[in-house]
């Protein structure tokens, strides 16, 4: 069985890939970063809760854009297992082309899984972690290039963090745009106003590559908006790492 890593400012995604069986998926805070003792820690018992035998996994590849967490990720796995994981990055090949030698590695799985998944044309993939990125590829497998802005959440933070009188929200959809209390004002901004960024930036990248493209959208937040717009055409909370996974099968 595969376990696929994906490390994100906010969370570490673990995914195990069952042979007709579904796959079983969990999160663990990024944050605070911890030891390689203490990572070994945690991990030694996170498979029991969700029915894993922790020795039934042959393979693992991590992929990270928390670069003070890769390598203690990697230890404490191979610690556990007794093999290496394999960590892959935008340089790992695949037939996904790119010419950014900055490019996170979740934005490069992100375009490997739109262009191996069963998605038709040009494809845009939007992110909602803790950044909220968008990334345009072609048919081809060609990346045409990235947006990152603040994630939903981290603007949140900001907001409340910086001022006096905001309190913490929930992020759901107010009954109107016009709010007439703070909460509902906040969630006017937080949910309309971002929902405003996302289909004003779809129908953006439409017009400059000069297709309506198919939408998928991922991360932690991706369950909350998508289905508040028809611009979203699906949302996969695994998107980023059934690119992990394909990248493995590419290069193992
Ligand atoms: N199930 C969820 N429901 C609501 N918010 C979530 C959920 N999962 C994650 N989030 C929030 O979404 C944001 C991004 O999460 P995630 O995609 O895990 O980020 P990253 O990939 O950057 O680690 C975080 O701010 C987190 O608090
Ligand atoms: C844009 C990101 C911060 C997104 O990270 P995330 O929100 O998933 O934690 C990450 O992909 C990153 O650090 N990228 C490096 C810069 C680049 O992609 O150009
Ligand atoms: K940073």
């Amino acid at each position: 069985m595969l376990l696929a890593v994906n490390i994100g400012n906010t969370n570490m995604r673990f995914a195990v890939f069952q042979d007709q069986k579904e796959t079983i998926t969990w999160t663990i805070n990024s944050k605070p970063y911890r030891t390689e003792d203490e990572l070994f820690a945690k991990f030694s018992s996170m498979y029991r809760p969700f029915g894993i035998d922790g020795s039934e996994i042959t393979d693992i590849v991590i992929g990270s854009v928390v670069p003070a967490l890769t390598i203690s990720v990697q230890n404490a796995l191979m610690k556990i297992h007794g093999f290496e994981p394999m960590i892959v990055d935008r340089n790992t090949p695949s037939p996904v082309k790119h010419s950014s030698n900055q490019m996170g590695t979740d934005l490069y799985a992100n375009a490997i899984a739109a262009h191996g998944g069963s998605y038709k044309g040009k494809k845009i993939v939007i992110d909602f972690g803790t950044a909220l990125t968008f990334l345009g590829i072609d048919e081809q497998g060609q990346v045409g290039g990235v947006v990152i802005a603040p994630g939903i959440n981290t603007a949140l933070k900001s907001l409340v963090g910086e001022t006096a009188q905001l309190p913490e929200i929930e992020l759901i959809r107010p009954q109107s745009v016009l709010g007439m209390n703070t909460e509902a004002c906040m969630q006017s901004g937080m949910v309309y106003g971002y929902l405003s960024m996302i289909e004003g930036m779809i129908d953006r990248i439409n017009q400059e590559v000069g297709e309506k493209c198919f939408v998928i959208s991922t991360g932690g937040l991706g369950g909350v908006y998508a289905p508040l717009t028809n611009k979203i055409d699906t949302d996969d909370r695994l998107h980023t790492i059934k690119g992990l996974k394909l990248l493995y099968e590419m290069n193992r």
